[in-house]
C-alpha cells in the first residue's frame, strides 16, 4: 500500500487549527460519532497503514465536510466565474468565536482542487450551514446561490466529481447514466458532451447523447429539474430499474437486423450503503450495520452486469459507490469480471488525475457476520448469514489476474473529502447478441458455450452455473452471442417491477414535429433562422396539434425517439424548450416567443432582425421596473423597438457599454424581451435576474415588476405581458 502522505494530509497535525474553528464541528456534541462495530470492521479490512493514519482517518470522518463546487465548463460565463473564485482566494474570513483566547477564527480562503482540470472545481473551507448563516459569508453565499440556480455552477461533493472525469466522455459519445438521480454526475456528463469538439463548428449540438436513468419515479423528476439548468438538447431522461433496462432496437436502414441500442460510455453510480458520506450524513454513525452491504451486493452486481451488456465493445464503464465496504466494491467488480469471462477488464488509470491522492483497490478482505465474527468461507446452511459466495475474496492468483488493485479508493483524510470507490472497466470483447450486431463474425471470439449465465450467490470458484427457467426470471442474464438478433427474446430475460410509478404524472407522448408544419416556416421567417439549424428536430408533447411548446432535440436524440422499440422506453423528459406560443388578443404580436432556456442554443442561428442593442442604463431600467415604456429607454433602443412588430425580441448588451458598476461582464449579455404595443418586459425569471445582479455586482433593487409595483399599463398590455412571462417566474 502506498504510504500515507503526511505532508499532504490536512488533518494529521494540529487538529484544532486545521479543522478551521468551531463551525466544521458544528453539531459535534449532538451526535455520537462513534460506532465500535464500524471501527472494528474497517480496521479488519486494513484500509490504513499504521495507527497514525487510522487516527487521521477516524478524526477526519468526525468533521463536517467542506463545501465544494464546480464551474460549468461549457458556459461562456466560466472564465469570469473562475476569475471571481480566484479573487476570492485572497479572502480570509474572520468569524467570531465564543472563546476569549481566540476571539476570531480565520477561515482559509477558497482553493481550487489540485486534481480537477483547469481550476474548475473549488473548495470553500467551511460547511454549507456556516456559509448560509454567517454574515461574513453573505456576498459569497449570494454569489454561489445565484450562479448555481442558473446552472453556471453546481454544488457537488468533491469525490462525486471523479467518476465522470474517468469516464472520458467525448462529444460524439452515446452515454448512459444508469442510476442518475439527483443528477450531479449527469450534469458533469452533459458538460463533457458539450465540451468543444475541435472537429465541430462552435456552438454545434454534440453528436452524442446522454441517457440519464433512475428507478425512482420522483427522483427521475428531480433529475429533470437539476439538468434543466444546462438546457441540453442531447439529454434523455428515463425511469427504469437499471438491471432491467430494456433492449431497444434502433431503426436500422440496412438489410440486416436493426442494431440494438448500445453506449460508448456507461456510468453505474449504484445505490450503496453510503458510509463514505458519514461526514455529511452523520446519522449513519448510529444506523450503520455490517449487513447493510449484503442487501445491496446482488443488486449492484446486476446493475453493473446490465451496464456492461449495454456498453459497446471497445467502450468504457465506470462503477462507483460512496461506500468503503469491499462487499459493495471489489467483490462486485470481481464477480462481474468472473461472469464476463474475459470480455471486461479493469483499466489502469493511475496516470489520470495525477494529483488525486488515492489508494489501490483491495485484493483481499474480510467477510463478517452481523456481530463482527469473521467468516472464512461461504456456508449455505449457516443461520443468519447474509453473505453469498460472491462476497468472499478471490484467491490471490485470481485477484492478481483481475488486477483489483486498479480500483481506486479515496479516504477522507487524504484530501479532506468524503470516501469513495471507483473502478474503470473496458469492454474488450463481445458478451451479447447486441455486441455481435456491430462486430464482424470472425472477430467474435466467444461461443454460446462461453457465455456465462450466473446467479448471484453462485459459487465463484465455478465459471458457469446452470439456472432453471423459473430462476431465469429473477436472475440477471447475459444473452447468448449466437441468438438471432431479430428474435424478440433479445430482451433481457428479466422482469421489471412496477415500482414508484403509481403516483407519477402521466407523461404526454414525445412526437417529432413534421418540418413542413406552417408554424415552423413562420418561426423561421420571423427570427431569420439560418438553414444550418435543422427544422426536422423539433419535438412536441401533444398528438392533436394543441401543443404550445416546441422543444429542440439533437440528431442522436431524434434517432433514439424514432427507434423501432421506443415504446419500451419509459421516457420522462427530453429536449430543450425552444419556442413557446402565447396568443395575445388585440395585439398584432408574433405568438412564438423564444424561451430563455433555448436562447444559448438558438442564438448562433438567429438572423439580425429580432436583436436590439441596449445601453447599460436600459438593462438597469428593465431590472428595476416592470414593463417600462419605450420612452423611458435610451433613444436608439426605443427607436428600434418602435419599428418592430410586437413579439419576442433579443436584448444584446455589449461589454463595452458597461460602466464601473457592471465591469464584471465579460461577454455580450443576451436576454429575451417581450415587446408589447408601448412597453417591454424581460422574459427571464427572477432567479436569472438575481444571478445577473450578483454577477455584475449591481447595488440595485430587483423584482419590482414581479411585485406588481411597475408603472401603470393598459389592461390589455398587462395581460399580454403576464402571459408572456416564462413559467418559472410566475
Ligand atoms: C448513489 S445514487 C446516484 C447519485 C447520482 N449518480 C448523482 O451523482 O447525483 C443512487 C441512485 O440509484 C437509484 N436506484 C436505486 N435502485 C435502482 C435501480 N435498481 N436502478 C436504477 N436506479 C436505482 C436511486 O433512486 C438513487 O437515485
Amino acid at each position: 500500500m502506498a504510504r500515507f502522505n503526511k505532508r499532504k494530509s490536512q488533518w494529521s497535525k494540529d487538529k484544532k487549527k486545521t479543522s478551521d474553528g468551531s463551525d466544521r464541528r458544528e453539531g459535534y456534541k449532538k451526535i455520537d460519532r462513534n460506532n465500535a462495530l464500524f471501527e472494528a470492521y474497517y480496521r479488519a479490512q486494513g484500509l490504513c497503514e499504521d495507527e497514525e493514519e487510522w487516527t487521521a482517518f477516524f478524526d477526519t470522518l468526525r468533521v463536517v465536510l467542506p463545501t465544494t463546487l464546480r464551474i460549468t465548463a461549457f458556459r461562456q460565463e466560466a472564465e469570469g466565474l473562475r476569475e471571481t473564485m480566484r479573487k476570492a482566494s485572497d479572502m480570509h474570513i474572520n468569524i467570531p468565536t465564543d472563546s476569549s483566547d481566540e476571539p476570531v477564527t480565520t477561515l482559509p480562503p477558497p482553493t481550487p482542487m489540485p486534481w480537477y482540470p483547469n481550476d474548475l472545481a473549488w473548495t470553500v473551507h467551511s460547511s454549507r450551514a456556516v456559509i448560509k448563516r454567517v454574515p461574513q459569508f453573505k456576498r459569497l453565499h449570494n454569489f454561489l446561490v445565484a450562479e448555481s440556480e442558473v446552472g453556471n455552477m453546481t454544488r457537488q461533493e468533491a469525490v462525486s466529481m471523479i467518476p465522470p472525469l474517468l469516464l472520458d466522455v467525448q462529444p460524439h459519445h452515446w452515454v448512459i447514466d444508469m442510476c442518475a438521480a439527483p443528477g450531479s454526475k449527469t450534469t458533469q456528463l452533459i458538460e463533457a458532451l458539450h465540451a468543444s469538439d475541435p472537429q465541430a463548428p462552435k456552438d454545434a449540438v454534440p453528436s452524442g447523447l446522454i441517457l440519464a436513468n433512475d428507478a425512482n419515479g420522483k427522483r427521475s423528476y428531480m433529475l429533470v429539474h437539476h439538468t434543466r439548468r444546462l438546457q441540453s438538447p442531447a439529454l434523455v431522461i428515463t425511469n427504469h430499474e437499471a438491471q432491467f433496462f430494456p433492449n431497444i432496437r434502433l431503426s436500422g436502414s440496412g438489410p440486416g437486423p436493426a442494431p440494438i441500442l448500445q453506449f460508448d460510455r456507461v456510468l453505474c453510480d449504484v445505490p450503496c450503503s453510503g458510509d463514505g458520506t458519514l461526514r455529511k450524513n452523520e446519522k449513519i454513525w448510529q444506523t450503520w450495520t455490517i449487513n447493510d452491504a449484503y442487501g445491496l451486493h446482488a443488486l449492484q452486481i446486476r446493475i453493473l452486469e446490465r451496464g456492461a451488456q449495454l456498453c459497446r465493445v471497445g467502450g468504457r464503464i465506470v462503477y462507483s459507490t460512496c461506500s468503503m465496504n469491499p462487499i459493495e466494491n471489489e467483490a462486485v467488480i470481481a464477480q462481474v469480471l468472473r461472469q464476463a469471462n474475459g470480455a471486461l477488464a479493469l483499466v489502469d488509470v493511475s496516470d489520470q488525475l495525477p494529483k488525486l491522492i488515492r489508494r489501490p483497490g483491495l485484493s483481499s478482505w474480510k467477510v463478517m457476520d452481523g456481530q463482527g465474527g469473521v467468516l472464512d468461507s461461504y456456508a449455505p446452511d449457516r443461520p443468519k448469514d447474509k453473505s453469498t459466495p460472491s462476497c468472499y475474496s478471490p484467491s490471490e492468483e485470481e485477484a492478481g489476474r483481475m488486477h483489483l488493485d486498479r480500483c481506486i479508493r479515496i479516504y477522507p483524510h487524504l484530501q479532506d473529502t468524503g470516501a469513495f470507490f471507483v473502478a474503470v472497466l473496458s469492454k474488450v470483447s463481445p458478451m451479447t447478441a447486441a455486441d455481435r450486431n456491430g462486430v464482424e463474425e470472425e472477430k467474435v471470439e466467444a461461443t454460446e458455450e462461453d457465455v456465462v449465465t450466473t446467479k448471484e450467490g453462485a459459487n465463484p470458484t465455478k465459471d458457469k452455473v446452470e439456472i432453471t427457467e423459473e430462476e431465469s426470471s429473477k436472475a440477471s442474464t447475459i444473452i447468448p452471442v449466437k441468438r438471432p438478433a431479430e428474435n424478440d427474446q433479445d430482451q433481457p430475460r428479466t422482469r421489471e417491477k412496477k415500482t414508484g410509478r403509481g403516483a407519477m404524472p402521466k407523461e404526454e407522448p414525445f412526437i417529432m414535429l413534421d418540418p413542413n408544419q406552417p408554424e415552423i416556416k413562420d418561426i423561421t421567417d420571423f427570427y431569420g433562422i439560418s438553414p444550418d439549424l435543422p427544422t426536422s428536430q423539433y419535438l412536441v408533447r401533444a398528438e392533436d396539434g394543441t401543443h404550445k411548446t416546441l422543444y429542440f432535440v439533437s440528431p442522436a436524440v431524434k434517432s433514439l425517439l424514432q427507434a423501432r422499440d421506443v415504446e419500451r422506453l419509459k421516457l420522462i423528459n427530453t429536449g430543450t424548450k425552444a419556442f413557446v406560443r402565447n396568443d395575445v388578443k388585440n395585439i398584432d404580436a408574433f405568438p412564438f416567443r423564444i424561451q430563455a432556456d433555448g436562447l444559448p442554443l438558438l442564438t448562433p442561428f438567429l438572423g439580425p432582425q429580432r436583436f436590439v442593442d441596449a445601453a447599460f442604463s436600459d438593462v438597469l431600467t428593465l431590472i428595476r421596473e416592470a414593463n417600462p415604456k419605450f420612452d423611458s429607454l435610451s433613444e436608439p433602443m426605443a427607436t428600434k423597438l418602435r419599428a418592430m412588430r410586437a413579439g419576442c425580441v433579443i436584448l444584446r448588451l455589449d461589454p463595452a457599454q458597461m460602466n464601473e458598476a457592471g465591469k464584471g461582464l465579460k461577454y455580450p449579455l443576451l436576454m429575451p424581451l417581450w415587446r408589447a404595443n408601448v412597453s417591454v418586459n424581460l422574459l427571464i425569471s427572477k432567479i436569472e435576474i438575481r444571478a445577473l445582479v450578483t454577477r455584475l455586482d449591481l447595488d440595485i433593487e430587483i423584482g419590482e415588476g414581479a411585485k406588481g409595483k411597475g408603472h401603470a399599463k393598459t389592461e390589455e398590455e398587462a395581460k399580454a405581458e403576464e402571459e408572456a412571462k416564462p413559467e418559472e417566474s410566475s
